[in-house]
């Protein structure tokens, strides 16, 4: 349904444009139809350059997206907007943001009615809007009317995913969009999620850095690193068998429950401007595996298991 083709995408930074980061680099992956896939990966793996590249807001400096087929620069304004955008809905992190603090929530509705349910009465936009709100566990009567100060950071979550599933997309991207709420209403909104997938069909691409929530809601995952894919497949193999000395590492540092903290030093710094001239592995310089080849290419992806798939020379 939605395939990213060999999508790069470059800025610049720095004092007058110094130096070059591949944000996204070389990414090529597919969601299917009703598909749950996780984009995982630490602060800077590139996972909301990517779902900005999927939302059109910016342009891959190379490579294509393709939605049904389309690529999604073929669009114009109107298709865009009419098609696309129905088609195609985001959810993002922080909640209080997508709220102008002036107006009643409700007043988030008032767009998608516009651009995607024109023909709709008063009456049945009422209804709608009631339905929707039931849906995403939500009281209609406490809500609306209110202003976003007078609602919890959940409640308002809740109402942008109302907003983002009242026209039924194909595709919903949530980027950390439980990262900000406490544990049981992020459970709560995963297993919404996941009714509303199974449900309607909605493909959902849900990013985050939390390998736990990633693991918890997600059919297929991948995990990125500094703007490549180093492991991806199925979420069920990746979290039982992890293979890329990244995701593993990933995988150890989730905090356990009956494990009391303890100082083990401070990690080394990493060096940021540098990682992108890499010519090989990015994660090399961390890696407890690397060698001279890591640093010369970028490793090929090979499949070690079925529908498992790495980027790493310890699977040559
Ligand atoms: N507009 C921009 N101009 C310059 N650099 C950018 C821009 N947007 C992103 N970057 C850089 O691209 C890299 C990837 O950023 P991105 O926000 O996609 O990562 P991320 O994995 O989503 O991280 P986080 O979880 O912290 O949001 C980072 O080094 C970031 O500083």
């Amino acid at each position: 349904m939605l395939e990213l083709e060999n999508v790069t995408k470059t800025f610049t930074s720095g004092l007058f444009g110094g130096y070059e980061i591949r944000a996204v680099d070389g990414v090529s992956f597919k969601v299917e139809e009703g598909e749950i896939v996780s984009l995982i990966g630490e602060s800077g793996s590139g996972k909301t350059t990517i779902g900005k590249l999927i939302l059109r807001l910016i342009k891959p400096t190379s490579g294509r997206i393709l939605f049904k087929g389309e690529d999604i620069w073929s669009f114009d304004k109107e298709r865009l907007r009419r098609y696309y955008y129905k088609n195609v809905q985001a959810v993002f992190q922080d909640p209080f943001a997508s709220f102008n603090p002036l107006h009643k929530v409700d007043r988030v509705f008032d767009l998608v009615f516009k651009n995607f349910l024109g023909n709709v009465g008063e009456e049945e936009k009422k209804e709608m809007i009631k339905r929707s709100l039931e849906s995403v566990g939500l009281n209609p009567s406490e809500v609306l009317g209110k202003y976003p100060h007078q609602l919890s950071g959940g409640q308002l979550q809740r109402i942008l995913i109302a907003r983002a599933l009242l026209v039924e997309p194909s595709l919903l991207i949530a980027d950390e969009a439980v990262s900000m709420l406490d544990a049981s209403t992020r459970i709560d909104i995963l297993n919404l999620l996941g009714e509303f997938r199974d449900r309607v069909g909605t493909s959902v691409i849900f990013i985050t850095h939390d390998l736990a929530l990633g693991y918890y809601i997600s059919d297929k995952v991948v995990i990125m690193y500094r703007g490549r894919i180093v492991e991806w497949g199925d979420a069920e193999k990746i979290f039982n068998n992890p293979l890329h000395p990244y995701t593993r590492m990933l995988l150890e540092s989730v905090p356990d429950l009956n494990v009391k903290w303890e100082f083990k030093g401070i990690e080394p710094e990493r060096e940021e401007e540098g990682i992108y001239e890499i010519q090989g592995c990015r994660y090399a310089p961390r890696c407890p595996y690397a060698r001279e080849e890591c640093y010369k290419k970028p490793p090929q992806t090979t499949q070690p298991e079925k529908n498992h798939h790495v980027a790493c020379y310890l699977y040559k």
